[in-house]
């Protein structure tokens, strides 16, 4: 965050804000996990396999309740939300990119994108498209599309309906480097310019250090390495 942007974070409420987060399966997970989110920031995660960073990330994006704790979302614990509203919002507002990308196999490349058009009322951003060199097949079929080609199509489906909030889990995983690159840069430009904020969980070091923000799960805690 620049200066500018600090002092916008300092007058600005978070888009979204985690509160003391405990989460145990057999064992505990994690605990004692704050974070806020704040308009145009990019917050990374990382940590070793199995510390739980997919787990956190779901907590976040609503999929999971923890055990203890509460996540904010425009200043309202998504544990007080009614459960119509918290699915609105979760159609709405989160925009939520997981390893494995749910696109319907039968359909094209665009049959994809209308859905996410009909659901959204927004346009499909040919620019976009372009960004994520995924602009010359739109006419194949899902299937013959490469795995790195599905996904950059399921994070175009997915910013096509304008979420406030982009929850990525390794949305890059199936790319070369350039190529996740490219995707970042289309992702930072995206909460840029609609005053977005994004929380991408990855085992890239060096993409998570392009966030403005890192954390570590390390020891069951969040470190914040920047
Ligand atoms: N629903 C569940 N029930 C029981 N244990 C679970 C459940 N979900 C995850 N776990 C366990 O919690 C731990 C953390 O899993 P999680 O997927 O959050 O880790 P991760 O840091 O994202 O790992 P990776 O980097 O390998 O994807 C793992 O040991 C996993 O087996």
């Amino acid at each position: 965050m620049g200066v500018q942007d600090n002092k916008e974070a300092l007058i600005t409420p978070p888009l979204l804000e985690a509160k003391k987060l405990f989460h145990k399966f057999d064992y505990e997970l994690f605990k004692n996990i704050n974070l806020a989110l704040y308009k145009k920031q990019s917050i990374a995660i990382i940590g070793t396999s199995g510390s739980g960073k997919s787990t956190l990330l779901n907590i976040l994006s609503s999929l999971l309740k923890p055990f203890e704790g509460e996540v904010v979302f425009e200043n309202k614990s998504l544990y007080d939300i009614k459960q119509k509203n918290l699915l609105k919002i979760r159609r709405e507002d989160f925009g939520i990119i997981f390893q494995a990308h749910y696109l319907f196999r039968g359909f094209s490349a665009n049959e994809n994108l209308d859905i996410a058009k009909l659901l959204s009322n927004e346009e499909v951003d040919t620019k976009l498209l372009q960004d994520l060199g995924i602009a010359h097949v739109l006419k194949q079929g899902v299937g013959e599309l490469s795995g790195g080609q599905q996904q950059r199509l399921s994070i175009a489906r997915v910013l096509t309906k304008k979420p406030q909030i982009i929850f990525a889990d390794e949305p890059t995983g199936n790319l070369d480097k350039d190529t996740a690159n490219m995707v970042m840069d289309t992702l930072f430009n995206y909460i840029k310019e609609n005053e977005a904020g994004l929380i991408l969980v990855t085992h890239e070091n060096d993409l998570a250090m392009r966030c403005d923000k890192v954390y570590k799960l390390e020891d069951k805690e969040l470190q914040e390495l920047k």
